[in-house]
């Protein structure tokens, strides 16, 4: 008993350092109650998945994460503070499943990377053509890309172009949304593969919002499920398999069967 207060209290300034992102009573209205009363945090360098079935708020949910829309009501903290969107614009990214609907059709690559460096650091070209050609092979492309338009690349491109140009930009919290749906199962390992080492060596969180249940399990930490707004269930993915809640065994199952 006399041991357990140092101990508790060190333990919750672990906890406090550490949380990088909540959402309290996180409630979005449209015509109808879409996202009600959501709970949850993401820790420094932990990768949070979203999975349920279509229609059940995670785009919702990756808009207001990354401030693209405001809540109806409730409060999404960003190092306990709440999150100022106009301040905190470096730090939470968001990256999108149709990456060519970001690009402008006639801006070259090398002009897409060159913004960044220019809006948030005021870089001149010529110094952020090393940072563009030192991020680009971090994510596995070559230099030749920087004077193609967006058209000229693949989809699995275009994805690592939008990756690099988020990384760039030093976030501390990514959120993908679907960001892999839209390419094959070689390319998609690819891709997770990048995001964990970014994980693993800048300590960047990701909320991760996917239907596909195996980079789910593979990638992420921690799960939430969404139904009807809500969620339904928290956990590791191995704590999902023990759950008895009928939607969640559902989503398992229709991941097996499509597996
Ligand atoms: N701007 C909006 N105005 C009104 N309703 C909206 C708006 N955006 C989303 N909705 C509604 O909110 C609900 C959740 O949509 P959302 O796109 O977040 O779901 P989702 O889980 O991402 O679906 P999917 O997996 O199919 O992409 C849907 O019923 C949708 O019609």
């Amino acid at each position: 008993m006399r041991l357990s207060i140092p101990i508790q209290s060190h333990y919750y300034e672990r906890k406090r350092i550490m949380r990088l992102f909540e959402a309290k009573n996180l409630t979005k209205k449209y015509d109808k109650t879409v996202l009600d009363h959501l709970d949850f945090s993401i820790n420094e360098g932990e990768v949070v998945g979203v999975i349920g079935v279509s229609g059940c708020g995670k785009s919702t949910l990756a808009r207001l994460v990354s401030g693209i829309e405001k809540p109806s009501s409730g409060s999404l903290l960003y190092q306990g503070k709440p999150v100022d969107f106009k301040k905190g614009r470096k730090d939470i990214q968001l990256i999108l499943q149709n990456s060519i609907e970001s690009f402008s059709p006639r801006m070259k690559i090398r002009v897409f990377l060159y913004e960044p460096y220019h809006y948030f650091y005021h870089l001149h070209k010529n110094e952020a053509l090393d940072c563009i050609k030192k991020i680009l092979k971090q994510v596995g492309m070559d230099e030749s890309c920087l004077e193609k338009y967006p058209h000229e690349l693949s989809g699995g491109q275009l994805q690592r172009i939008a990756i690099a140009r988020a990384l760039i930009i030093h976030p501390r919290l990514l959120i993908c949304d679907e960001i892999t749906s839209s390419l094959d199962h070689v390319v998609q390992r690819e891709i997770i593969e990048l995001l964990k080492k970014f994980v693993e060596k800048n300590h960047i969180s990701i909320l991760f919002i996917s239907h596909d249940l195996s980079l789910v399990h593979e990638f992420c930490h921690q799960v939430l499920v969404l139904n009807n707004g809500k969620i339904i269930e928290k956990g590791t993915i191995q704590q999902l398999y023990k759950s008895e809640n009928e939607v969640v065994q559902n989503l398992l199952k229709a991941a097996y069967l499509n597996s």
